[in-house]
């Protein structure tokens, strides 16, 4: 068996200990007395680079719990000798192979040619996948967008490539701040949670919250993903025509999915699904129109659009309110052992042995709603329908699942029986990455590549182009899972794919939303063959990609 403080394929948790000194450690095990954990579960890369960006823990040492030292063997060092090393000193001397580059050829990144008067307003306002790519093939791998009419003109950087990706979202995290305009709206929206958190609290909130987000928690929810599903299937059996919507029918189940993660009880996640289904697209939209304007009045200015912005909040706070403070009282009367997260979150408590209040965990239930629910419907809905697209790939993944599952549901432990499947997902990730690039302020002027980006600049950096690099991915926009075999995977740079993000602020959903993709896409395969309706599916690319128009697929039922 292999050791898991060696294993690459396992997540890891960076500890800190009361020197604040950082170590590796698997997140499958307990965490040693005298250790807390300061940044994981993640990925062995982004943890390491976690390690090599972070610095000491920045808490002030008094902070720090002072235990005794670890009865288990001590945490790895990332800086002791051996494969940690290696790696570490990989993801170091990639960095500075970044930073450094040609002192010689170091200047201003070109321009993206637009329109004299507003720049590449309309082009990203019609399609802003497109337009970087375009900008990719025209100029290269960092590019300069203006935005706007003179006067009011904004200007941004987007950096597509693989190796300055890594260096935004993790090797120099700490240059490339996520604090923006459109951060702020949605702090705005839906409060200071793990989504919009800054510095101290952020390390606080995700060191609270990791452990409802392990593996292993995450697969003890297996059961309501299948029971959801289980409705799905028997409802569409009287679907009309033997046709359904798959977009809007993922939309459906997965934010009931979530909502049953979260809350538990059915009277809770009634109440719940229809809130949300009125009342986030609104609120999203007020969000984006303000992050993105040249000017704002106040939210708090009554014109028509603010009260009725100020209207789809309040719905949508009273219903969580309620839920929460109802929940609360039971959880403090008499500790109920539920495992649903909102009564997790009910018992849980910080580093300093505080529980959450009733607003935190208001802003934590409406983070995992607005980040778990739209982005994994997105991934299966056009999953399915590249799946109808291609028979060749159904066929092999409807094997699969007839093989390993033998007709008997599927529950977590499948998940690395269901390889196919897998590869299937993130062929679809990468084509179709659901939050297809990520927002940054540079701290201090920075040199990506030959490129110098100054300080207070707004950077974008996107999964949406770099998944479809002609000299990473062969043939980049035809689906073919087997790119994803593990052989293919090893052979390319590390940030060739990264739809979930990578680094410090990396998704802490991903283990979630694969379980939720898997054993759905399993389940909907047992039952089902499916040929697409809609052959030509318009996508919004904006914020986060999502089909715009219907994606109809025919089912037939498998005997
Ligand atoms: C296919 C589905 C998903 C995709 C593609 C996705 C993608 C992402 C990406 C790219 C980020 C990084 C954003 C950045 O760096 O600015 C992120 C962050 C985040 N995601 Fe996900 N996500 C998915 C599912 C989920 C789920 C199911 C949850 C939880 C219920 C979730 C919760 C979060 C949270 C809380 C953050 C902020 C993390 C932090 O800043 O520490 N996501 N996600």
């Amino acid at each position: 068996m292999t050791n898991p403080f060696d294993r690459a394929d396992c997540d890891y948790l960076v500890l800190v200990d009361d020197r604040r000194q950082h170590s590796l450690w698997p997140s499958a095990l307990d965490v040693p007395a005298g250790w807390t954990v300061a940044f994981g579960p993640a990925g062995r890369p982004d943890c390491l680079e976690f390690t090599a960006t972070a610095g000491p823990d920045p808490r002030p040492a008094s902070a720090c719990p002072v235990g005794h030292r670890p009865a288990r063997p001590a945490p790895v060092s990332p800086d002791a000798s051996g494969p940690q090393a290696a790696a570490r000193h990989e993801s170091t001397r990639r960095r500075d192979s970044i930073m450094t580059a040609s002192t010689s050829t170091v200047s201003a990144p070109p321009t993206m040619a637009g329109h004299p008067l507003f720049g590449s307003l309309m082009d990203l306002q019609r399609d802003t996948l497109g337009t970087y790519l375009k900008a990719l093939r025209d100029h290269g791998d960092v590019v300069r967008f203006t935005v706007g009419p003179p006067g009011m003109r904004a200007e941004f950087y987007g950096v597509f490539s693989a190796d300055g990706a890594q260096q935004v979202l993790a090797s120099s995290a700490q240059t490339f701040s996520k604090e923006n305009r459109f951060l702020g709206e949605l702090r705005q929206s839906f409060g200071n949670g793990l989504l919009t958190s800054m510095g101290d609290e952020y390390l606080r909130q995700r060191r609270m919250l990791q452990s409802l987000f392990t593996p292993r928690q995450v697969g003890t929810y297996g059961s309501e993903i299948t029971q959801e599903t289980g409705s799905l299937v028997e409802r569409w059996r009287t679907a009309p025509d033997a046709t359904v919507d798959v977009a809007e029918e993922m939309t459906g189940h997965t934010l009931r999915t979530i909502s049953r993660i979260l809350f538990g009880r059915k009277n809770d996640v009634d109440a719940m699904v229809p809130t949300v289904q009125r009342n986030f697209p609104r609120i999203n939209a007020y969000a984006v129109k303000r992050a993105f304007a040249p000017v704002n009045l106040s939210r708090k200015v009554p014109t028509p659009g603010n009260l009725r912005a100020a209207k789809a909040h309040r719905e949508l706070y009273e219903v969580c309110d309620e839920i929460i403070s109802a929940r609360r009282a039971e959880e403090s009367a008499d500790p109920t052992g539920r495992n649903d997260m909102l009564s997790l979150l009910a018992r849980a408590h910080d580093d300093d042995g505080r529980p959450i209040s009733a607003e935190e965990t208001r802003n934590q239930v409406l983070v995992f709603l607005v980040t778990g629910h739209e982005s994994t419907a997105t991934t299966l809905g056009l999953t399915l329908h590249l799946l109808a697209s291609h028979p060749e790939v159904q066929a092999r993944a409807h094997q699969e699942v007839d093989r390993v599952l033998s007709g008997r549901e599927p529950v977590a432990e499948d998940l690395e029986k269901l390889p196919y499947l897998t590869q299937v997902l993130k062929e679809t990730l990468r084509l179709y990455p659901a939050a297809p690039a990520q927002g940054r302020i540079t701290t201090e002027d920075v040199r990506v590549g030959s490129f110098t980006i100054p300080a207070g600049a707004d950077v974008v950096v996107s999964s949406g182009v770099v998944q479809r690099r002609p000299d990473i991915w062969e043939d980049p926009d035809a689906f073919d899972p087997d790119r994803f075999l593990p052989e293919h995977e090893a052979a390319r740079p590390r940030y060739a794919w990264f739809p979930f993000g990578g680094g410090p602020r990396a998704c802490i959903g991903q283990h979630l939303a694969m379980l939720n993709a898997t054993l759905t896409l399993s389940v909907l395969l047992q039952n089902y063959s499916f040929t697409a309706v809609d052959t030509d599916i318009p996508l919004n690319t904006g914020i986060t990609l999502r089909p715009t128009g219907q994606v109809r697929c025919r089912l037939t039922p498998r005997t």
